[in-house]
């Protein structure tokens, strides 16, 4: 296998990637208003209820209508993964991680089309859409090769004894439920399957209501490189009606959550409750929100970090699990950081995503951009609003891009994940200070530092508690392999997701020693 590199990203400016990209926008628009069925055993099964999944651009436009399950389908895909399980988890690592790679090569060849359905339904710009596709294919690329690695690792990391052989394998736990969220349709959707299913297990997968259509493409795409029946069963549905039931099922081993802290909370007591039936202690793997902070120290490199900072808070409109959502700048630099950082975000073009030119786009629907309105009222109480401030009267669900000067550390506007473009700027003393306040969280997801002293990058380094620390750059954007994701605190199980350690969440270890 040729060593792992991340998937380089599309250059738009190029003429003939940006008229591939419009004809693949252009072929999946006609798509549109399509009916996705479940897929259990693979077997297509049509509901007679729906999951309508609008275009955040457009509430007018329907991207496509989901088949919704109820319990029964729920637990006939728990029999289905269940049976497939028997055959999966005994193929051999080198099978799985070829499936792996064919399903990253169809993706490849595919990736505008993906990434056309992302734009449609996730309401992601071209630059950002084209960035969770790559991810995705890096998950897969990257996943492929670890599995070869964590089997050999096992027992050559064992001491000799005399008369005796000794084997450690890696065990797959057996069916697992996979929850995603819809702020990385595919690519959080692709490695938390994928990597599930590496190891030998397999699964039941729920996708977020909001973007049904881009998972099923997914599954779709598992199908043609050959993935067997089963091994990946596709299950939209409410997160109450089926989330709890899979949830609580005593036949399923192991739930992987992405997604927020609140729903991340919930299902970890209900995991740790043992149905009827149940053999075993649940596994439970949660990657859930964060409250991401950028310090400024006085000798920082302001434009980098005004650019930084704007693009992490307001790429994807905000809606990033490690989206900078708090600037914490020092006091003599603080009026010059927020005076670049506001006229930056007044030259951000927002609007429709089909239209190259716009930046930030909407957000994902109407529930979501209410709950951005009320921040935005809070906000007038707890700083001075110095841009934007209201949502835009459109189709879609648009917020203008927002900065809140001179927020306390213990405001909402600091401590609560808004999920949406609104920025704080809170100033701070000193470096000890800064640090505390970016500290001042229950989350602990990503952060970043713009500083030039050695000193204040050591300390930041030793005291900056957060699962991803970033210097002199933005906190968003981390790549497969590169930088292995997760967070602290309520920010999750900092399960590191693209690294190293990942896959063995999804296994047990089994120790065989046979005196000779
Ligand atoms: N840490 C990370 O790596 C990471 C990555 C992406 C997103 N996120 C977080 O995800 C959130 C945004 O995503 P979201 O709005 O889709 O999150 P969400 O928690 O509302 O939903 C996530 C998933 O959980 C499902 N769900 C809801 N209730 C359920 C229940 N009772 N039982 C089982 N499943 C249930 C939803 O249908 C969805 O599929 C943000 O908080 C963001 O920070 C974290
Ligand atoms: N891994 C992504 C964030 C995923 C959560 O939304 C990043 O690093 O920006």
């Amino acid at each position: 296998m040729i060593p792992y590199a991340p998937e380089p990203l599309s250059n738009f400016g190029d003429e003939a990637v940006a008229k591939a990209f419009q004809s693949a926008l252009d072929e999946v628009s006609r798509q549109a208003g399509l009916e996705v069925p479940l897929v259990i055993g693979g077997k297509r099964v049509n509901t007679t209820r729906h999951i309508r999944s609008l275009n955040p651009s457009n509430r007018n436009e329907t991207v496509g209508l989901a088949s919704q399950a109820d319990e029964l389908l729920a637990g006939a895909a728990v029999d289905a993964a269940e049976k497939a399980y028997v055959h999966w988890s005994r193929e051999t690592p080198e099978s799985r991680a070829d499936l792996l790679l064919k399903a990253a090569a169809l993706l490849k060849r595919r990736k505008h089309e993906f990434s056309a359905w992302l734009v449609l339904e996730a309401g992601k710009s071209r630059v950002e859409a084209d960035a969770d596709t790559a991810e995705a294919i890096d998950f897969m690329e990257y996943y492929a090769r670890q599995v070869g690695k964590l089997s050999a690792r096992a027992s050559s990391e064992l001491f000799g004894a005399s008369g005796e052989i000794n084997r450690l394998t890696y065990l797959p736990l057996g069916v697992g439920v996979i929850v995603s969220p819809w702020n990385f349709p595919l690519a959080i959707l692709a490695g938390m399957t994928t990597a599930a299913i590496a190891v030998g297990n397999t699964v039941v997968v729920k996708p977020s209501s909001q973007t049904p259509i881009i998972a099923y493409k997914f599954v779709e795409l598992l199908e043609d490189a050959g993935i067997p029946a089963g091994v990946v069963n596709y299950m939209p549905g409410s997160g109450e009606e089926i989330g709890d039931y899979l949830v609580q099922h005593p036949r399923v081993r192991f739930i992987s959550f992405t997604g927020s802290k609140d729903v991340g909370l919930h299902i970890s007591e209900l995991a740790a409750k043992v149905s009827p039936g149940q053999k075993w202690i649940k596994r439970y793997v949660a990657e859930m929100g964060g409250k991401d902070g950028i310090i400024v120290n006085h000798d920082a490199d302001l434009d980098l970090a005004a650019a930084g900072i704007v693009s992490s808070a307001f790429g994807y409109s905000g809606q990033k699990c490690s989206a900078c959502s708090r600037a914490i700048v020092h006091k003599d630099v603080y009026d010059q950081v927020l005076d670049k950082c506001v006229k930056l975000t007044q030259k951000l073009k927002i609007g429709d995503v089909r239209d190259a030119a716009n930046f930030t786009g909407p957000v994902i629907d109407e529930r979501s951009q209410r709950k951005i309105i009320q921040y935005l009222e809070i906000a007038k109480q707890e700083g001075n609003v110095l841009t934007g401030g209201s949502a835009i009267s459109a189709d879609g669900f648009f917020i203008e891009p927002t900065i809140v000067a001179d927020v306390q550390p213990d405001a909402r506007l600091m401590q609560e994940e808004i999920f949406g473009p609104v920025l704080a700027f809170a100033k701070a003393e000193n470096w000890d200070e800064a640090l505390r306040i970016a500290n001042q969280t229950e989350f602990g997801l990503t952060g970043s530092i713009y500083a030039k002293s050695r000193a204040a990058i050591e300390q930041a380094k030793a005291q900056f508690h957060v699962g991803n620390l970033y210097i002199n750059r933005k906190c968003t954007g981390a790549t497969v392999g590169v930088h292995p994701f997760g967070g602290f605190n309520m920010s999750g199980t900092d399960s590191k997701a693209g690294g190293p350690d990942y896959l063995m969440l999804f296994t047990q270890l089994k120790l065989v020693s046979e005196l000779l």
